[in-house]
């Protein structure tokens, strides 16, 4: 019988569990949605929040609830554990747990009659200490630390220097700023913890039965990773750690980087195997990040990107090229030593969206106040850049961010203007103009246009000359929640390119835990030095693993939208100096920011 691998994915609003076989063919999947199923946790969209601080931050004892919940769900569906040789999982990327000294011991001694939570969490009078110092795990959509974000930038001079030594400016988010918070804001829970994990190893930690270490890749989400030298920067160690004293303290917190995303942690602690069945031989290979695990599910060829339409929504490519700026991110490659990953991250992605589909559904004759045929309707039947006659009227071009927008980094809010190519005029639409913009109509197509011009703009040094075709991606690939939606895809196509055009996977599952499960399969089944990529080409099925959505370039309206570039760029200009400065000033006020 062919052996089989586990992947998960922990993300804002779902963990996903899923099983391949060594041939890579998917054999069950499950999933626990946190609102669905854990409401009693009390969070919306899968987190809580203090818009007070601008804090969002998640219950560790529903990410532990979750992982019986979806284990017991895949059980139902007839998984049979014990033929699963490998688990590996990816996590949202920056959010971070906190271990106390007694999590080792509570990890090591799990009792398979009992739940994860029963044994793990605190009891709520305290009459249990559990194994964490701190009961929430921050997540990546928290903006409270712009104060501790000037410090990192900083240290090393400026936002500039910081990317070039760790991938990225500081960001909010990032998990360097949010220790140094969390040390300033709770600090005896800081002096109590023993471990840190980010989402990723806290997830590999429970299935191993011991606190594990980071990954390569997604501890380079942290603004703490020198990446050229692949070591911790000790100057922003010491600075997260309140000074030199408190640098060993912090790097023994941290504890080891696994160097190797194929490496085994050793084997899987014995609760999975009494309560569930799994063999005591099943290896747990490193975890990573959501994203660097995403680009795992794709043989991905150099040109080639991943757009990750989440809760966040992402752009990825792969490349060799070391190239940091502050507008981006830049990471180590999950798998393949001397490569990284370039990376675009969007606050306001499906959210954001969402509020659109929803003002649409409200005026139209929907049924299913979730359904998206109005919003695609709209989308498709509106002109590109809502131009009736592209020789004579603006483009429409808009920002829309329900939430604070990372990239660029500005407030909340909703902003539309219109452009006139020929002249660079540009020009903000009042409220009540419902002739030039027709809200909420006209929002459909330009959020989508918005969306994808950024990523666009963004994107432009990375991408190279198609043959005979202009610089651009060569395949598109669609993944997550919101690539199920054939409009987006189309959409996608026509802003972005794509010489070979839009593909999707076609295998079900969702494409970060499928990574996960191919990493696991690598990570036990890899011949000395083979490279994932190898790995994966020798068992990849095009035919049936992918499947062509539309087309990608599109001659006429991929030149329309690379004129509609340079307004969008000045749209942001004129959004950043307005509203950034409001967000300044609101930031060093500390009003919360979170909508
Ligand atoms: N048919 C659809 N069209 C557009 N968006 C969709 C569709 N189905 C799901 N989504 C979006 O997918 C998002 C969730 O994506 P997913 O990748 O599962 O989330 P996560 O961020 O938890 O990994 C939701 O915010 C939802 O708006
Ligand atoms: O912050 C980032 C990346 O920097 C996010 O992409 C998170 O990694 C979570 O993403 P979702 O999968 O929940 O959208």
């Amino acid at each position: 019988m062919a052996n089989q691998y586990l992947g998960f994915d922990l993300s804002t609003q779902q963990l996903k569990g899923i099983i391949v076989q060594s041939d890579l063919k998917l054999v069950h999947e499950a999933k626990v949605d946190f609102d669905a199923d854990l409401s009693k946790y009390g969070i919306e969209k899968g987190v809580l929040t203090n818009p007070a601080d601008g804090e969002v931050f998640a219950p560790v004892a529903m990410f532990l609830e979750a992982i019986d919940l979806v284990l017991q769900r895949l059980k139902e569906q007839g998984a049979d554990f014990s033929r699963v040789q490998g688990i590996s999982g990816a996590g949202m990327q920056h959010g971070t747990v906190f271990w106390n000294r007694d999590a080792e011991a509570l990890l090591a001694g799990l009792d398979g009659g009992k739940t994860l939570v029963e044994q793990l969490e605190g009891g709520a009078k305290g009459e249990r200490r559990g194994a964490f110092s701190h009961p929430f795990s921050p997540n990546w959509q928290d903006a409270s630390t712009q104060k501790q974000c000037e410090a990192f930038d900083r240290v090393m001079g400026d936002g500039q220097k910081l990317a070039a030594a760790t991938g990225s400016k500081a960001h909010h988010r990032f998990s360097g700023p949010q220790i140094l918070r969390f040390r300033e804001k709770y600090a005896e829970a800081y002096k109590a913890t023993s471990r840190i994990s980010l989402v990723s190893s806290f997830v590999a930690s429970v299935f191993l039965g011991k606190v594990a270490p980071m990954d390569i890749s997604d501890v380079c989400g942290a603004n703490l990773w020198d990446i050229e030298n692949n070591r911790w920067h000790e100057d922003l160690l010491a600075l997260a750690a309140g000074g030199s004293e408190g640098l060993s303290d912090l790097k023994s917190k941290l504890g080891e980087v696994a160097l190797d995303g194929g490496k085994s942690f050793g084997t899987i602690s014995p609760y999975f195997v009494q309560r569930y069945g799994f063999p005591p031989s099943a290896q747990i290979i490193a975890f990573t990040g959501d994203n660097p695990s995403t680009m795992l599910a794709l043989p991905l060829r150099s040109s080639d990107a991943i757009v990750s339409l989440g809760t966040s929504t992402t752009f990825l490519m792969s490349t060799k090229q070391y190239k940091p700026d502050p507008a981006y991110h830049f990471m180590n490659h999950p798998t393949t030593s001397g490569e990284y990953m370039f990376m675009l991250c969007y606050k306001n992605g499906g959210l954001a969206r969402e509020h659109i589909r929803d003002a649409i559904n409200k005026v139209s004759s929907t049924s299913d106040p979730k359904s998206w045929d109005a919003f695609n309707e709209t989308a498709t039947r509106t002109p590109v850049l809502g131009q009736t006659d592209p020789s004579t009227s603006p483009m429409r071009l808009g920002l829309f961010f329900p939430r604070p927008e990372i990239v660029p980094n500005v407030r909340a809010g909703t902003w539309r203007f219109l452009y006139d190519a020929s002249t660079h005029a540009l020009n903000p639409v009042g409220p009540n103009d419902t002739e030039s913009w027709p809200t909420p109509q006209a929002d459909a197509r330009a959020i989508l246009e918005s969306q994808f011009l950024s990523l666009r703009l963004r994107s432009q040094p990375l991408v190279e000359p198609q043959g005979t075709l202009p610089p651009q991606p060569k395949r598109i690939y669609m993944v997550g929640g919101g690539a199920a939606n054939p409009a987006i895809a189309d959409l996608a196509g026509q802003v972005l390119g794509g010489a070979e055009g839009v593909f999707k996977l076609d295998i079900g599952g969702n494409a970060c835990a499928l990574g996960a499960a191919y990493k696991a399969a690598w990570g036990v089944e890899r011949r000395h030095g083979e490279k994932f990529a190898d790995f994966l080409e020798g068992r990849w099925d095009e035919e049936r693993f992918v499947r062509k959505v539309c087309e990608g370039y599109r001659e006429g309206v991929w030149e329309r939208y690379g004129e509609a570039l340079k307004g969008f760029a000045a749209v942001e200009a004129r959004v950043v100096e307005e509203a950034g400065n409001e967000r300044k000033r609101e930031d060093e006020a500390m009003v919360g920011d979170v909508v």
